[in-house]
């Protein structure tokens, strides 16, 4: 099958479906090719902002760190909850520069909004209705229906028009991507003021006004927080499930960085934890399913696919297919060593989809994943307890998760 047949993505959330198209249909006619590449380079390697998830992961860091914490209220605890606060409190800081910091500060207003925003969207009959039949979504969204509450709306659309405010009269400046929206905008108007007019009919650039901001902020919050926060549940459970695995991710993060500054590179230096995280994406992915919109009649086999037709990609099971993965349910990361992966078809393994509407944000969450990883079991070992469900049993949602908390146990490592 043509991997570009199927252009359009149905699903996602009703936000992605009218702004990330902004940037990508921009980008595909050449018309805004600049726009497009300020708001990528904010998931991708370029300007990362990696101090800024650090100094979160910090925090996070220093309240497992204090000793009453690790070997008292800490030491056992729900991994999904926790998981939930860290990529919460990264997301809001490299989009908006916010520091939700919501591991101490659990009540503060921004926090509550964005739970209720989390909380509501995964309950939500709209949500649902999204899932089943984007179309009927897209109608009731002309209509004025949202998945997410009204005053929530009201609440970020204030938030982040203070931030540009305040970011326009230069009396704030941070590393996040409402600043990359804002540098943009100040270096078009610049070359508009500055070149020659026949050069500015030539070129026709585009920024993105206000609403189109908050849109593009609220797509990344809503596909970046619960995904990431669900590898990392995963990724711990099978930390405690599987000791062996987790004794080898722990020597390489050793071998490879000992006591040294966590940098990219040397994330990027850790092979053996990018099998695990790879085998752990395909045993548990985060999204379940995604789906295509035909954009001509085709045929496969034999199929006849309508032009319009939607189709759904069923993720889970394709990772979960016996002739492609040899005892599927069994954890083995070395699954995932090149010469492996040369035998599969590249279309078996797709966590983050694949096309050009695939994940926009798969660096930053691997990036963001990483580093939690490096530096929780650099300090910690993580552990079964009583509680801890083996197997876990997942829930039933699209987005997928443990039907109830994911308890574990962590104990300080002696070095
Ligand atoms: C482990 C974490 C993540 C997983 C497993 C994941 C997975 C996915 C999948 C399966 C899709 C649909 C792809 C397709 O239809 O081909 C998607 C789309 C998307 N993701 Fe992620 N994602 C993750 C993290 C993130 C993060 C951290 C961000 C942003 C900060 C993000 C932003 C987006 C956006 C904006 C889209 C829509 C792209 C479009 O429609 O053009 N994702 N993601």
């Amino acid at each position: 099958m043509q991997r570009n047949f199927f252009q359009e993505s149905a699903c996602l959330t009703n936000l992605a479906c009218s702004v990330v198209r902004i940037t990508r249909v921009a980008s595909s006619t050449g018309r805004s090719i600049r726009v497009f590449s300020a708001a990528s380079a904010v998931l991708g390697i370029v300007t990362l902002p990696l101090q800024i998830i650090d100094l979160v992961m910090d925090g996070h860091a220093s309240h497992q760190n204090q000793p009453s914490n690790v070997s008292g209220q800490l030491q056992i605890f729900d991994v999904k909850m926790l998981n939930g606060q860290y990529t919460l409190d990264n997301i809001a800081s490299c989009l908006f520069g916010i520091e939700t910091n919501s591991l101490q500060n659990e009540n503060i207003t921004i926090i509550n909004h964005l739970k209720t925003f989390f909380t509501l969207s995964a309950a939500n009959l709209f949500l649902l209705v999204f899932f089943l039949s984007p179309r009927l979504a897209r109608h009731l969204s002309k209509k004025g229906y949202s998945m997410i509450p009204r005053d929530t709306t009201n609440y970020l659309t204030q938030l982040v028009d203070q931030i540009l405010a305040r970011r326009r009269q230069h009396s704030e400046r941070r590393n996040d991507f409402i600043q990359m929206m804002i540098d943009h905008e100040e270096e078009v108007k610049h070359e508009e003021q500055t070149d020659k007019p026949e050069r500015q009919s030539a070129i026709l650039k585009k920024t993105l006004n206000d609403k189109e901001i908050l849109g593009q902020a609220l797509v990344f919050l809503v596909a970046g927080y619960e995904t990431t926060s669900v590898l990392l549940s995963f990724f711990f459970y099978v930390m405690a499930t599987e000791p062996v695995i987790q004794e080898k991710v722990y020597n390489e993060i050793h071998q490879e960085l000992g006591d040294d500054e966590v940098t990219y590179e040397k994330l990027n230096q850790l092979q053996y934890l990018d099998m695990v995280i790879n085998e752990t994406l395909r045993i548990y992915p985060p999204f379940t399913r995604f789906e295509r919109v035909a954009s001509k009649d085709y045929q496969f086999g034999n199929y006849d696919i309508p032009k319009g037709s939607i189709i759904s990609v069923p993720v889970y099971p394709i990772h979960h297919d016996p002739n492609v993965w040899p005892e599927p349910e069994k954890f083995i990361p070395e699954r995932f060593l090149s010469t492996e992966k040369a035998k599969r078809h590249p279309m078996t393994y797709l966590p983050f989809g694949d096309g050009p509407r695939n994940c926009i944000g798969m660096r930053f969450a691997l990036l963001e994943a990483k580093l939690a990883i490096v530096k929780a079991l650099r300090l910690v070992e993580i552990q079964k307890c009583d509680k801890t469900e083996v197997p876990v049993q997942l829930g039933q949602l699209t987005v997928l998760s443990s039907k109830n908390p994911i308890w574990l146990r962590v104990e300080r490592r002696s070095q």
